[in-house]
């Protein structure tokens, strides 16, 4: 039997990837306080929300004045994605801890999200991890489509290592592994991580799942199996498109922790408050928590 880590470090990105789909405006206060339980509940890293342009993603507009509405807590570091120089420029003034330039593995998916090919995407990073080192910022970069791509199908180990590499060029600090649809699977998943371990040391790459094929748990798994011991992870599963069937979000930070309290590993979070944050947001969302964990806790809760 393999060793697992110890102790996990859990991003939740409901803030940010959970929220920037949602078609109806959420308000900047509530965004905020979804903040604040989630660091009341543990957690020590959140992807807060995204500088692109509001054109593309409405629900992200208001990018400076959540930023702002924080109640930073020490220890703390928030987190958001930044495309480009200018996102960058808006981003640095609000203060964040660290700055997520996002990638794919896929050409057309570069072109849908991004508008641009894998390698001007690459050209357009440079500057900004440049200037965010300069302002003493740790660079993530995310890799999306690293297991499949809704647009060119699998995607292959050789295709992950070529934008890993790439990454690695122009100084990004941290390489997370995303399955944006949600198609990988265990030894897949392995296979993509090896790739990035590569070029990365085990505490600079991080998994992101999404839960579409309901994998992301076993996915999970097989990355610790690696001794990979960061992940993404969304309150409530917040995320992907309502709108879209068979859409789903990314893995849910509950679920994720009511398995890692199950194998002894720590995390730090406290998995009722973390069951509130993700009741709170479902509530102003006008659904419950797609969580399986918070929908079984909270069903107990009510006797
Ligand atoms: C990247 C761009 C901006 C390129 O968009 P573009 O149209 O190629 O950019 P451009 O430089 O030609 O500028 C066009 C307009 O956008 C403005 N603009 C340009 N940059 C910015 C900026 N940073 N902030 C605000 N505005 C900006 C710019 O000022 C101009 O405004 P106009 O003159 O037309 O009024 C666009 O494609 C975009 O915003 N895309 C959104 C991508 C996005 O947010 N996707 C979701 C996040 S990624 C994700 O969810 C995956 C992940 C990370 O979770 C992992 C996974 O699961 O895969």
């Amino acid at each position: 039997m393999s060793t697992l880590p110890h102790r996990v470090t859990l991003v939740d990105v409901g803030p940010r990837d959970g929220l920037q789909n949602e078609k109806q405006p959420v308000a900047t206060e509530h965004k905020a306080r979804l903040v604040s339980m989630l660091q009341d509940a543990g957690l020590k890293n959140i992807e807060v929300t995204s500088f692109v342009s509001p054109k593309w993603v409405p629900q992200m507009g208001d990018n400076t004045a959540v930023m702002a509405a924080l109640e930073r807590h020490p220890g703390v570091r928030y987190s958001v994605l930044t495309p480009n120089m200018k996102g960058l420029e808006a981003a640095l003034p609000t203060k964040p801890d660290e700055i997520v330039v996002f990638g794919a593995a896929s050409e057309a998916f570069s072109q849908k999200n991004i508008n641009c090919s894998v390698a001007e995407s690459i050209e357009r990073f440079a500057p900004v991890v440049e200037a965010a080192h300069a302002a003493g910022l740790k660079v993530r970069g995310a890799l999306s489509c690293a297991l499949g791509c809704p647009y060119e199908g699998e995607i292959s180990p050789d295709q992950v290592e070529r934008v890993v590499q790439l990454m690695k060029d122009i100084g990004v600090d941290h390489l997370g592994v995303a399955d944006t649809i949600g198609v990988g699977t265990p030894r897949r998943v392995q296979a993509a991580m090896e790739r990035a371990l590569k070029h990365y040391p085990l505490h600079e790459v991080s998994g992101h799942f999404h839960d579409t094929y309901g994998q992301a748990l076993s996915n999970i798994y097989a990355c610790l199996e690696m001794g990979i011991h960061t992940f993404d992870a969304s309150v409530a599963g917040l995320g992907g498109c309502p709108y879209a069937k068979g859409a789903t979000g990314n893995v849910a930070t509950e679920d994720v922790v009511f398995l890692l309290n199950g194998l002894g590993i720590s995390t730090g979070i406290d998995l009722d408050k973390l069951v509130d944050a993700g009741a709170y947001i479902s509530e102003q969302l006008g659904r419950p928590p797609v969580s399986r964990v918070a929908r079984a806790l909270l069903a107990k809760r009510q006797g």
